[in-house]
């Protein structure tokens, strides 16, 4: 079966300027991703890994090359075009889980709904919070949960407007072996799930060998690409 491709990346190049020195951080990045995958992007510290993610996301823009998400060029749209984008098609999981502590988990997790002022789909949120295991926590706040928790109410925040790629930037680095590798598992039921597409990036080898796709990253470059098949290793 044929997928979709649902994100291109077209020779992105990105440039820091750090006083008068130039880092290269992305050098030429062509890539497509396919809809229904799970992508792992891994390489060392300051290969380009979180600004890869950034400039695929939209939260940063290239310097140079273009990133279509479907066949809308992202570096065309408007502010607002682009903001709709990320907050409806995109869904995003930081290290940090950056839930807002005087909110509750419901509330956090409903949050991008309400700012967008639509109406919740309560069938499709029990289902996230049935499958993320959140109910019987759902109305404490961050502060009363552990970072594993909060890193689940910060996976159905990301998933409740239904969003087609979640974004996640070392979603297990705060967290200690058996709730990262609980994290990723979910993260993959979730994949299976809803058919979502999620580009996740991190320094650990045991999540990269779950990936149906992963890519390696070198110096701003992608020096290799590997699919499930060839990676032999089963979910
Ligand atoms: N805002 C910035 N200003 C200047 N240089 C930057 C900036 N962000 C990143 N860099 C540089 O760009 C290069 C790539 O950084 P990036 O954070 O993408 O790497 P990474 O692979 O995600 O690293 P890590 O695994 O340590 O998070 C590095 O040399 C970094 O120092």
């Amino acid at each position: 079966m044929t997928k979709d491709i649902i994100l291109k990346a077209e020779d992105i190049k990105k440039t820091y300027l750090a006083g008068e020195k130039k880092i290269n951080a992305l050098r030429g990045i062509d890539f497509q991703f396919e809809s229904d995958t799970f992508y792992v992007i891994i390489g060392k510290s300051g290969s380009g890994k979180s600004t890869l993610l950034h400039v695929l996301s939209g939260m940063d823009k290239p310097s140079e090359g273009q990133v279509f998400f479907r066949e809308k060029d992202l570096g065309e749209l408007n502010n607002k075009q682009l903001s709709e984008i990320k907050r409806k098609e995109f869904g995003f999981i930081f290290q940090s889980y950056n839930l807002l502590p005087e909110l509750s988990a419901y509330e956090n997790i409903i949050l991008p709904s309400s700012i967008d002022k639509r109406d919740v789909d309560y069938d499709y949120l029990r289902m996230i919070t049935k499958s993320l295991d959140i109910n019987n926590f759902i109305k404490k706040y961050p502060g009363q949960l552990s970072g594993g928790e909060q890193q689940r109410v910060a996976i159905a925040r990301a998933l409740i407007n239904q969003p087609d790629i979640v974004f996640a930037d070392e979603p297990t680095g705060n967290l200690d072996e058996e709730n990262g590798n609980e994290v990723i598992k979910l993260l993959i039921r979730m994949k299976k799930q809803l058919n979502k597409t999620i580009i996740l990036v991190t320094h650990d080898m045991d999540i990269a060998k779950r990936a149906d796709v992963l890519i390696k990253l070198k110096d701003g470059m992608i020096t290799d690409v590997k699919k499930r098949e060839k990676l032999c290793i089963k979910n």
